[in-house]
């Protein structure tokens, strides 16, 4: 007998909209039963799922579904330019064509684009259905499949239009990683590092040990990295699901200076988590020029970026461009930028009151 591989389960036990988290590995033929046990009424399932995973995972999840569901696959373009209003209004008149209502449910199988943006049409397709993240990216599994944000790009403003709604279920399989290409697999490393930053001094210091078991795709290495993540995030999102008290800013450390990269050098020359590991680098170098961590922090955190083979500078970062990219910035408050800055390893804080003249050296700093 075939024992079938039972998932670790982690919960994000929100108040309206409670859901677990499944990791683990070589499981996804057997997602169905999660599924079911979700949703009891589900009667149709749309796949949507980024183009590179068609096969073969989503092909194996349709098949594991249709025994129990109608299904329904639509494919989205690879790549950061697929946020956008187009391929939205693409996915809706798809809904449509595919007969959804509310007994369906949207499973979302890709890596952060397709999770944000299939999430984004679950929020909104007749004003709200039901959706599962199956991420397939190691950055999805980490972060974006996690916490209901969902959104879409504008031109020079990144998840400018969005809205907050939570999965049912977040199912992650490791074996997905298994096709994903090196730089993908490392740009997804900048957001298991921010945690590791903001959250959480011990895993900071078990990356610094276990990098090169992570980049050696280790399985047990990789399962406590995801879980340790997936753990961090759950609980601020549980601690402030809509970013109102700050304490969900924090998971945004280096995003102000990242979003703008991203949106400077047009959406996908940089990978997400590539313009993030940059931002954090000048957000550490800000801080340092602030007095608010010494010489010590910014190397450690250099050093751990560096054995994770992370990028840390961008030739050209322009200072004036970056900073008019970074007033599209959601923390942005009555006019004045507002960043997360580090105080040591395992803390950051919300701060408002930032010299701009810092800021211009921070970003000149990580252009070199
Ligand atoms: N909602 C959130 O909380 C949140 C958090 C972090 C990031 N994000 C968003 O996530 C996006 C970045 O996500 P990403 O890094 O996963 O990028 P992505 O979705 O573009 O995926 C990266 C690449 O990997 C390919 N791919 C995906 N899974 C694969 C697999 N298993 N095998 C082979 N190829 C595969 C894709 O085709 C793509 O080319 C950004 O838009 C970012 O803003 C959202
Ligand atoms: O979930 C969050 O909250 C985050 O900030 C996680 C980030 O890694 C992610 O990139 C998020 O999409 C950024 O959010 P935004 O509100 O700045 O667009
Ligand atoms: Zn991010």
């Amino acid at each position: 007998m075939v024992l079938p591989n039972v998932p670790d389960r982690l919960e994000v036990p929100l108040p309206d909209a409670p859901y677990p988290i499944l990791i683990g590995s070589d499981w996804l033929a057997d997602l169905v039963s999660s599924i079911a046990d979700r949703m009891p009424d589900l009667s149709h399932a749309i796949i949507i799922h980024d183009a590179a995973v068609a096969q073969p995972w989503a092909a194996t999840i349709q098949q594991a579904l249709q025994a129990s569901y109608r299904t329904d696959m639509i494919s989205v373009p690879s790549g950061e330019p697929s946020k956008c209003v187009e391929q939205l209004q693409r996915l809706w008149i798809g809904l449509l064509e595919a007969k959804t209502d509310r007994k369906s449910a949207i499973i979302a199988v890709g890596g952060g684009v397709v999770g944000d943006l299939a999430g984004m049409v679950a929020a909104t397709f007749m004003r709200g259905i039901r959706f599962v993240q199956v991420p397939t990216t190691l950055l999805a599994q980490v972060d974006s499949s996690v916490g209901g944000k969902t959104g879409i790009n504008l031109p020079g403003a990144k998840n400018m239009v969005g809205s907050f709604w939570q999965p049912q279920l977040v199912a992650i399989d490791i074996a997905t990683l298994g096709t994903l290409a090196p730089r993908e697999f490392i740009s997804g490393l900048a957001e298991v590092a921010k945690y590791g930053v903001i959250c959480d001094a011990e895993f900071f210091a078990w990356l610094q040990q276990n990098h090169e078991a992570i980049h050696a795709r280790d399985a047990a290495a990789l399962k406590h990295a995801i879980r340790t993540s997936c753990q961090a995030k759950a609980d601020v999102v549980l601690a402030d699901e809509r970013e109102t008290t700050g304490c969900r800013a924090t998971l945004n450390y280096g995003h102000t200076f990242g979003h703008a990269i991203e949106a400077l050098a047009g959406y996908g020359h940089f990978l997400h988590g590539e313009a993030i590991a940059i931002g954090m680098q000048m957000a550490a170098d800000l801080a340092r020029r602030m007095r608010r961590v010494d010489d010590a922090f910014c190397e450690q955190q250099t050093e751990l970026f560096t054995s994770l083979q992370l990028p840390i500078t961008w030739s050209e970062a322009d200072p004036d461009a970056m900073l008019g990219a970074m007033f599209s910035d959601k923390k942005t408050e009555h006019g004045k930028l507002r960043f997360i800055l580090p105080t040591k390893i395992g803390h950051v804080e919300l701060v408002d009151d930032v010299p701009e003249d810092l800021v211009r050296q921070a970003i000149t700093a990580c252009s070199k």
